[in-house]
């Protein structure tokens, strides 16, 4: 715990929160902000853009992170070095079963940890999970989501994406990222409890009905996914139990 600022995110203990919502894109930081009230803006460096605002009477703390386990795992670390103890992941996914719709929201409930940092915590056969705090009020706030298993990889343009997809399909795996598997691994290291909401951005291996609705839903189902996950995110964060 530190007075000091950090050297990647800029924060100091002066954001006197336990509780941050973290994102990939620093565009979604300003969504985050249009949903909250007394809005600050805290920093920008790097990837990491930070606000503080208000929700439902709880201070929390919006910061991106980028895209990837490394910058993520950085930005994990530097929260836990301002005190902060409650971490949720506001991402998007590529979806890994069929019927699930663009704008769905998928929580994880434990990570296939295809990342290369995680690793260099702990070995492959310790569980990313989320907090089960968190996960409680996720199935309150939004018990129409799709719950399961998602996968955190490190690369986006592999040539064999088609193939590693449909054998983790195979397996129950629902979504994919490339942040949520350091998130709780590294977050469980430190004592934080932690969360993933991901908004559906890509549908897997889009059926032609879904591909019609896509083109006609597509964009605007994006948009309020991306919103739904950011307003249960803060709705999680400020819920009275946490304070208890
Ligand atoms: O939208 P974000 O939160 O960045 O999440 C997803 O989008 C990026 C890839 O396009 C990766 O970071 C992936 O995890
Ligand atoms: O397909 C996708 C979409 C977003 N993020 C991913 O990691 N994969």
């Amino acid at each position: 715990m530190t007075e000091e600022q950090q050297p990647h995110t800029q924060l100091t203990t002066a954001i006197d929160t336990d509780s941050a919502i973290i994102v990939g894109d620093p565009a979604r930081v300003d969504k985050a902000a249009q949903l909250m009230t007394d809005v600050q803006d805290w920093a920008y460096n790097r990837e990491y853009k930070s606000i503080i605002g208000n929700y439902a009477g709880k201070r929390i703390l919006v910061m991106s992170t980028g895209i990837g386990a490394p910058s993520t795992g950085i930005g994990v670390e530097e929260l836990h070095n301002v005190n902060v103890k409650r971490a949720i992941r506001v991402g998007s996914a590529g979806a890994m079963q069929t019927g699930i719709n663009f704008g769905d929201l998928i929580i994880g409930e434990g990570v296939v940890r295809d990342d290369g940092l995680s690793r260099q915590y702990v070995p492959e056969i310790y569980p990313a999970v989320p907090a089960f705090n968190l996960m409680a009020l996720a199935h309150k706030y939004a018990p129409q989501a799709v719950y399961g298993i998602i996968r955190s990889h490190d690369g986006f343009y592999m040539d064999n994406n088609a193939e590693t997809e449909a054998f983790w399909s195979t397996k129950g795996i629902v979504g994919g990222d490339m942040e949520s598997g350091a998130l709780m691994t590294i977050g469980r290291q430190r004592h934080m409890e932690t969360l993933s909401i991901l908004n559906n951005v890509v549908l897997y291996e889009g059926d032609l009905a879904a591909g019609v609705n896509d083109l006609v839903n597509g964009e605007s189902a994006m948009a309020a996914g991306e919103k739904a996950s950011l307003k249960l995110a803060l709705d999680i964060l400020s819920d009275p139990s946490l304070e208890a």
